[in-house]
């Protein structure tokens, strides 16, 4: 039998991708042991019940004693506390990574806690759900999806190497980049969608009561998917805007200046605009599937963006 990637893989927070991370180490053999951590009992009892872990604990450094990767998989806020529990722990030629979706706020948090023995690796996989915990987590979460691996300069590349082979074997394409370029980009693809669905979500409640209960009633397609994407977690959503500020408000700058382009086309009846705005966009959701990055009815999406082409043709 072949050696697995990891001997001792450590597991930090059991939510959503802490989950998904061991199940999928799990059913790709890439793990002798596979120990998680949660503060949580109630969830610790959950991971025992559900069976994708070796040895489960309360304590984060526990689990990190003798492991050789170390991954973090807690909210953002949390990642200075754990970090200041496992870094001591971490055995010479460990690795320790994270899966925040923030990372110059995680550099920040994770790095006066890495002795030198050891080495830090973030990382990012840019695949979810609006669900949380380790019931919501399942093994092909990171297949065909992005991580985002974002070390600090001058990491051993050997270590970087590591990390990008355990992603690859979850079935995940990997991109390297740095801390600062990553912020800037996920707050635009995904911080500022996630800010918009819950300001919608919200500015439905606040209607008057007979509006909102329609609202729900009669809610298809568009408003439908904004609800999906407000029902995530609000613990790691407050997070993520606390420590992605400049960058989010950078690009909540733009967006606004955007959307008062289109109120004005709107206003003044400039259809040439809206409709020239409308096919600009159109052909970006064309590229996400014609890369194969959209989730929902992918066939679907697909071939019906072939019939589309083969209409305007
Ligand atoms: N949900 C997503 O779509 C998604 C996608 C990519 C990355 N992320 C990132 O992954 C991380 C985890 O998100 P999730 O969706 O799995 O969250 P989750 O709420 O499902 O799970 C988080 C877990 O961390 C535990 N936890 C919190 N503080 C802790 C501490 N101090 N010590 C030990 N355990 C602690 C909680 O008990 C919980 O079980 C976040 O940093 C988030 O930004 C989330
Ligand atoms: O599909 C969803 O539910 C998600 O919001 C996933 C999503 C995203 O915005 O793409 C959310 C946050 C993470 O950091 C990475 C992935």
């Amino acid at each position: 039998m072949t050696r697995p990637l990891v001997d001792r893989l450590a597991i930090v927070g059991a939510g959503l991708i802490g989950s998904s991370i061991a199940r999928a180490a799990r059913e790709n053999h890439l793990a002798g042991t596979i120990v998680v951590a949660d503060r949580d009992p109630s969830v610790c009892g959950r991971v025992r019940a559900l069976g994708f872990a070796d040895d489960v604990t309360q304590s984060a450094r526990e689990a990190a004693e003798g492991a050789d990767i170390v991954i973090l998989c807690v909210p953002v806020g949390a990642t200075e506390a754990v970090a200041a529990e496992v870094g001591p722990a971490l055995k010479p030629g460990a690795i320790i990574s994270d899966v925040g979706s923030v990372k110059g706020a995680v550099l920040a948090a994770l790095a006066p806690h890495v002795p030198a023995h050891a080495f830090l690796v973030p990382a990012h996989p840019v695949a979810g759900t609006e669900f949380s915990g380790p019931d919501a987590g399942f093994a092909t979460l990171f297949e065909n999806r992005w991580c985002i691996v974002t070390p600090p300069e001058g990491t051993d590349p050997a270590a970087v190497e590591r990390i990008r082979m355990l992603w690859r074997a979850m079935g995940a394409n990997v991109e390297v980049m740095s801390a600062e370029h990553h912020d800037l980009v996920l707050a635009i693809t995904s911080h500022v969608p996630h800010l918009i669905a819950y300001n919608i979500v919200g500015t439905a409640a606040h209607l008057e009561e007979t509006l909102t209960s329609e609202v729900i009633k009669f809610s298809a397609g568009g408003f439908r998917d904004f609800t999906r994407i407000a029902a995530s977690d609000p613990t790691m959503w407050r997070d993520v805007f606390l420590t992605n500020r400049e960058a989010v408000l950078e690009m909540l700058g733009r967006f606004t200046e955007d959307l008062s382009a289109l109120q004005r086309a709107i206003r003044y009846g400039d259809g040439d605009a809206l409709f020239d705005h409308f096919t600009r966009t159109r052909a970006i959701r064309r590229s996400i599937i014609e890369q194969g990055q959209e989730t929902p009815a992918p066939d679907f999406g697909r071939r019906a963006v072939e019939k589309q082409k083969h209409e305007e043709s």
